[in-house]
């Protein structure tokens, strides 16, 4: 329940007892009410802040010129309420715009305005101690605290809830346990964004060079470098029930349901306290590109390494020979290439229509490739990883 200070100027006294029963009428209660007769002294102390203004002296000779009655009105919204009763401050006006108010009922012109209401909370707990000072406001308080909490949750967790519950419900199919899945949401987005680690997706054709251009970036910005296929592998090795399958699927060149990676990437994200994290691999298909941004993180850019098929199939025979890799022969590559340019390919093209791709010849020797690379992270400060230069520079950002 909140208070406000209202005031029957002496222009209305007359119809005190009319515009008391308007105000019951309204649902106010007149929690306290007081008929006198102001002296100069308290009235010039009363509307002190008009001081300087040039209708002071007026004010004061008019409101000091007979009864007035002082009250304090109890309701919900009690501040607004009255000054909506009361109307425009100018009775005049209020004739025009609120005839049915207070002011344009009882009132005369801007001085002769019939009544007075406080204009804010603030304002109606002075003006209530002014003539009232014994008058117990705690139940003010108690709902201003109330509507500061509201506005505290409006402003701080209230935005991500919305976001979460709004994600959760797109979500097909729904989780089966929505308060768990609501828990890693808030943990993994929840937090401020200054703390959350930027995120670069590192993409191009098998053999590209993605995974030795993270580790020259790793070596310079200190940043995680997380590889799907590598955690795919390593999931392979733990010899789960989800391994075989995986195994195969990397064998035939396919590409692995997305939830799986998602929740692999998702697991080494929230385990990772550097400031800038590279993501190898993935998405590796559409939907995973939409998964990974509402369930996991937005992030900063793709960077995409071209390369001609013939030179990444040279590399990566030339690599099966030592990597032990179950997908580097002859007649995996052909698969792998074929799933690049259906299925991982239109990702890119995706992103390139949103300008978030910086592609990068990858052609050249690894170290003449990371001479463009790396121009791409320096923007970055050290500190807090936001970019200090926005544009981009013609070598690594030129769409196809
Ligand atoms: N710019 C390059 N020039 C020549 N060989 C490269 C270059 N980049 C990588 N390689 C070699 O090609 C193979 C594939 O590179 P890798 O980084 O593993 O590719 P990806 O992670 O894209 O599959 C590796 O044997 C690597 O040493
Ligand atoms: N997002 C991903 C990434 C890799 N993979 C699988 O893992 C294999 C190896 O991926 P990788 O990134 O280690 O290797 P490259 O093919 O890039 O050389 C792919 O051919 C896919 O079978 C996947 O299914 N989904």
């Amino acid at each position: 329940m909140e208070h406000t200070f209202a005031m029957i100027k002496p222009d209305a006294f007359e119809n005190a007892d009319e515009i008391c029963k308007i105000i019951e009428g309204a649902d106010f209660k007149i929690a306290e009410k007081e008929s006198l007769t102001l002296t100069p002294a308290k009235a010039k102390s009363f509307y002190g802040e008009h001081k300087d203004r040039a209708f002071f002296s007026g004010l004061i000779e008019f409101i000091t010129s007979g009864t007035i009655v002082a009250m304090v009105l109890e309701k919900e919204n009690a501040v607004v309420d009255w000054r909506s009763l009361l109307g425009p401050t100018n009775s005049k006006q209020a004739e025009e715009e609120a005839p049915d108010s207070i002011r344009a009922r009882y009132g005369t012109d801007v001085q002769k305005n019939a009544a007075h209401g406080s204009d804010s909370p603030s304002a109606a707990e002075r003006e209530i101690k002014f003539f009232f000072p014994e008058f117990d406001l705690t139940e003010t308080h108690r709902t201003s605290q109330g509507e500061e909490a509201k506005e505290y949750l409006m402003m701080t967790v209230v935005p991500t809830l919305n976001k979460a519950l709004t994600t959760m419900c797109r979500l097909s199919p729904r989780p089966s346990d929505p308060l768990q899945w609501l828990s890693e949401y808030i943990s993994t987005n929840g937090t401020a964004k200054s703390q959350k680690p930027k995120i670069f997706f590192v993409l191009g054709g098998p053999g590209a060079g993605k995974g030795t251009q993270c580790d020259k970036i790793v070596q310079e910005f200190d940043y995680a470098h997380f590889s799907a296929g590598d955690l795919l592998r390593a999931e392979v090795n733990s010899g789960s029930e989800q391994g075989a399958m995986i195994d195969g699927m990397i064998k035939d060149g396919k590409i692995v349901a997305g939830e799986i990676t998602l929740s692999l990437l998702r697991k080494a994200i929230d385990g990772t306290d550097k400031k800038g994290v590279l993501i190898d691999g993935f998405p590796r298909k559409l939907d995973q590109a939409g998964a990974f941004e509402s369930q996991v993180s937005d992030f900063e850019f793709v960077l995409f390494f071209d390369c001609p098929e013939k030179t990444m199939e040279e590399r990566l025979l030339q690599r099966g020979k030592t990597s032990g890799r179950v997908d580097d022969n002859a007649e995996s590559i052909r698969k792998r290439f074929k799933t690049f340019v259906e299925t991982s390919l239109p990702v890119i093209e995706y992103y390139d229509a949103k300008s978030k791709v910086k592609r990068i010849d990858a052609t050249q020797s690894p170290d003449e490739v990371y001479k463009v690379v790396r121009e791409n992270f320096t923007v970055y400060s050290s500190s807090n990883l936001t970019p200090t230069v926005t544009s981009s520079n013609s070598t690594s950002s030129t769409p196809p």
